[in-house]
């Protein structure tokens, strides 16, 4: 992505994200409903805000990129396969820790160009800690909004290996991950993309995720791992990519931070996939 493309979009999308994060707080700090979705997921108030708040932040940018978000309706791939660039949303990832009031949810917002995740923002509403990364500009963390930027990186695999899982979703993948990094790993269960950008800002090595995710859950903290040295791969050892068919599901994964190992060999010694 071009110098001066990224710096702004970077900016303008990172000042979205923290407006959308200000809807949901709005809503976090008061009593709110919880409905069910037809996959039983959660929905509040609060996703909804937050996506009316990107929607229209991101239809004021020049040009404008069509979206795929979780909470709109989906177009379908006849329509997709047409696109080379797009914005790739979750505008609250996490809802089960929203409804918990752990703090562990974030806004998310990814460009695609051409199946890669070329920007992407994650921010923790919570906290206030925005990640922010666009290819070849590297990835970067603010504390708390108008805070100063720090560059963010992954570290070399340490040993004891510290990795981080989800909270609510998926088994503990125990055998496996003592196969591939000893048995004195640590876990660290944490919600939503945060569990990558603890990764890319080098507090842990690794991310194993069994079980379904969406193409939205992955793709902005993917380019804020890349950009901070490390890598998003299917279980084959393949990078992600976005935008490969009618399904927005993403095959399973490991988000690492030290991308000179070969986790391919260490996937497949482990018996995956
Ligand atoms: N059966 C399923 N199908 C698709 N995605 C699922 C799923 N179960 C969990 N997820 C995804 O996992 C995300 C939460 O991951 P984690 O538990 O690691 O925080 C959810 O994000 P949302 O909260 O945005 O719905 C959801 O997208
Ligand atoms: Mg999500």
């Amino acid at each position: 992505m071009s110098g001066a493309l990224g710096h702004a979009l970077l900016e303008q999308v990172g000042a979205l994200a923290r407006r959308a994060g200000d809807a949901i707080m709005a809503i976090y700090r008061q009593d709110f409903e919880v409905e069910f979705k037809a996959d039983h997921s959660p929905l509040t108030a609060a996703d909804l805000a937050a996506q009316k708040v990107i929607a229209a932040g991101l239809a004021s940018l020049d040009p404008v990129w069509p979206i795929v978000s979780e909470e709109a309706r989906q177009l379908p791939w006849e329509q997709r396969r047409q696109w080379t660039r797009y914005w790739l949303v979750d505008p609250l990832d996490g809802t089960r820790e929203f409804v918990k009031r752990n703090g562990e949810f974030t806004v998310n917002i990814a460009l695609i160009e051409n199946h890669h995740s070329v920007l992407g923002v994650v921010l923790a509403p919570v906290t206030g800690e925005l990640f922010a990364a666009a290819q070849g500009h590297g990835a970067w963390q603010q504390a708390h909004e108008g805070g100063a930027w720090q560059r963010i990186a992954t570290r070399a695999l340490a040993r004891p290996a510290r990795v981080a899982g989800s909270r609510s979703h998926g088994g503990a993948q125990e055998d496996t991950l003592r196969h591939m990094l000893g048995d004195d790993y640590q876990l660290q269960p944490l919600g939503s993309s945060l569990k990558f950008c603890l990764i890319a800002r080098g507090a842990a090595d690794v991310y194993l995720r069994r079980g379904p995710t969406s193409e939205w859950d992955t793709a902005a903290a993917q380019c804020v791992l890349e950009e901070a040295g490390g890598a998003v791969l299917d279980l084959h050892g393949q990078p992600f990519r976005y935008n490969r068919g009618e399904s927005l599901l993403n095959p399973e994964f490991i988000a690492v931070g030290d991308s000179g190992i070969d986790w391919t060999r260490k996937l497949r010694d482990a018996g995956l996939p």
